[in-house]
């Protein structure tokens, strides 16, 4: 971006320290001085510290002006400040302003999973014909979507932005931040289940992204997912399903799940595609990119290369060599009950090595709620030792899978352990594992399997 701070005082509202700074010239916004290049504006956001006391680390590394919130005392410094009632709400309003000067296409996605993924595919498939730009990493939510739309280049043509919740009433304040041409939403599953007891809630929620979708807009969702079709039917924008069932507009089959990749058709055409993932469910992701490129007129054909060579965020279904020569399927980012039953069948899929075996590391699913202990048991249903060979279970939660594996499998038929203790998990796994095993690791992101990754790798 390249603002002056006149014009950034008047979009959010605010009034300098003194007036000569007006044409000081803003080409960053940044919430963090961690990351901070130079002319930026720094934006102290309050969390556990408060962002207000890195404002000399933030001027060191090149902030050239700074956002102030009023309940706290001025700096006595001569740099430009802007007084505001609420930092994080001046930034909100500071990208809503940006947005409208850039003023692209605005594809918004969400779901209980998936978004991540999604967004990286649409991204892909509409780089092919556009300037695009699109959320960088999992920044999606109250402070990553602004950050994601001032981040933008002033060419962008379409921004691709993923929108995270864990609470009622989030994604109608982003859908009304970035007021979405094209609304997606991938599947309902059970992530932050915990904060609203029901499915039913957690659909009612991510219905949120239409509140704000345009009158000429379209909603693209999961019409295999029957809450999602009761909630849409009332909606007047255009809408356009994806999914495996017949009566979607577009239908995957034959799908064919590989150790790197994973192939289908649709009903579209003939043409078979291929992605870099394996899995149903990334081929339900997929078919909502698909869907997306064909909305803003890609061919199909590009569509599909562009498919083909899409590169995923890490942690997400992601091949690594382990320092022992095996492979380890890393899904470290997050899991949640529909997650790892898809990545589990997935992953039985994967043939293993000569002389090599398949191992399983699972960690906690967090945010579940009361229920939790009950998805964490039901796991066992997408566990075959016929396939997987050993099994690591680790947290407190995965006990109720332990326990429930112990009464499936009699000790001979399943090489089981269930581990409390982080260190022990990575000793064990270090004496289990050889060099043609393949490996899969996932957990919800606050059991840091990143650690234990480390240690494998
Ligand atoms: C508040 C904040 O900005 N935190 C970011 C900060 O973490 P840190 O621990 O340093 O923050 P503090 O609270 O200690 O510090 C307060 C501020 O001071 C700044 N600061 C600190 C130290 C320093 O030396 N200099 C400083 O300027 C600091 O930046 C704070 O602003 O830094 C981390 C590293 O950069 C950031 O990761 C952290 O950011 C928080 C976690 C955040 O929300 N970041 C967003 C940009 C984001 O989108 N993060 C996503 C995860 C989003 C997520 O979990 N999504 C959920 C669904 C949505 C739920 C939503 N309600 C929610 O709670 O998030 C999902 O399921 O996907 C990501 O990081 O991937
Ligand atoms: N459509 C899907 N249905 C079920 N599980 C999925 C789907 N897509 C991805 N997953 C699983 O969820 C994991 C996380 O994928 P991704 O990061 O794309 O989702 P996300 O919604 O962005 O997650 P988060 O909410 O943690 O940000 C994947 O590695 C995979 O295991
Ligand atoms: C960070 C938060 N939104 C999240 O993803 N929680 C999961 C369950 C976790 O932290 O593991």
């Amino acid at each position: 971006m390249k603002m002056m701070l006149s014009e950034i005082a008047r979009a959010i509202g605010s009034k300098f320290n003194n007036e000569k700074y007006k044409d000081v010239e803003i080409t960053e916004v940044q919430f963090d001085s961690r990351q901070i290049t130079e002319h930026a504006l720094f934006v102290p956001l309050i969390g556990e510290r408060d962002g207000h006391d890195f404002l000399d680390a933030a001027r060191a590394s090149g902030a050239c002006a700074t956002l102030w919130q009023n309940d706290h005392e001025l700096p006595q410094v001569k740099f430009p400040v802007l007084e505001v009632d609420d930092t994080l709400s001046a930034m909100q309003l500071l990208a809503k302003y940006y947005l409208n000067k850039v003023n692209p296409k605005v594809v918004a996605v969400t779901g209980s999973n998936g978004k991540t993924t999604t967004k990286d595919m649409i991204a892909a498939v509409l780089l092919q014909e556009f300037n695009v730009h699109a959320t960088q990493g999992n920044f999606n939510n109250e402070i990553g979507v602004p950050f994601t739309i001032l981040q933008m280049k002033m060419n962008t043509e379409v921004l691709v932005v993923e929108m995270g919740m864990d609470r009622p009433g989030q994604l109608a304040l982003l859908s009304e931040l970035v007021e979405p041409d094209v609304a997606v939403i991938t599947m309902i599953g059970e992530a932050h289940i915990e904060f609203f007891g029901t499915r039913d809630r957690i659909a009612q929620a991510k219905m949120e992204i239409t509140s704000h979708l345009k009158e000429d807009g379209l909603l693209v969702y999961n019409g295999d997912e029957p809450l999602l079709r009761n909630l849409a039917a009332s909606l007047s924008q255009e809408k356009l399903t994806f999914g495996f069932n017949e009566d979607n507009d577009i239908v995957g089959s034959d799908i064919h799940s590989y150790k790197y990749h994973a192939s289908f058709i649709t009903n579209a055409s003939d043409d078979k595609f291929s992605i870099p993932l394996i899995g149903g469910h990334n081929v339900s992701n997929a078919l909502a990119a698909i869907l997306v490129g064909e909305h803003y007129h890609v061919q199909l054909a590009t569509i599909n290369r562009a498919l083909q060579k899409f590169k995923a965020t890490e942690n997400r279904m992601e091949w690594r060599k382990g320092d022992a020569g095996e492979d380890i399927l890393d899904d470290i980012y997050n899991s949640n009950p529909t997650a790892a039953a898809a990545v589990l069948n997935s992953f039985a899929a994967v043939p293993r090595r000569k002389n090599g075996q398949r191992i399983i590391v699972l960690a906690d699913m967090l945010e579940l709620g009361e229920r939790g202990p009950a998805f964490h048991a039901q796991l066992a249903a997408d566990i075959n030792p016929a396939e997987i060979d050993e099994v690591f279970l680790y947290g407190t939660l995965m006990e109720n899978l332990a326990a429930k594996l112990k009464e499936k499998f009699a000790p001979e038929k399943l090489h089981l352990f269930h581990i409390d203790q982080q260190a022990q998990l990575i000793n064990q796994l270090k004496d289990t594992i050889h060099t043609d095993d393949i490996v899969l690791l996932k957990g919800s992101h606050s059991m840091n399997l990143d650690r234990v990754l480390a240690a494998i790798l």
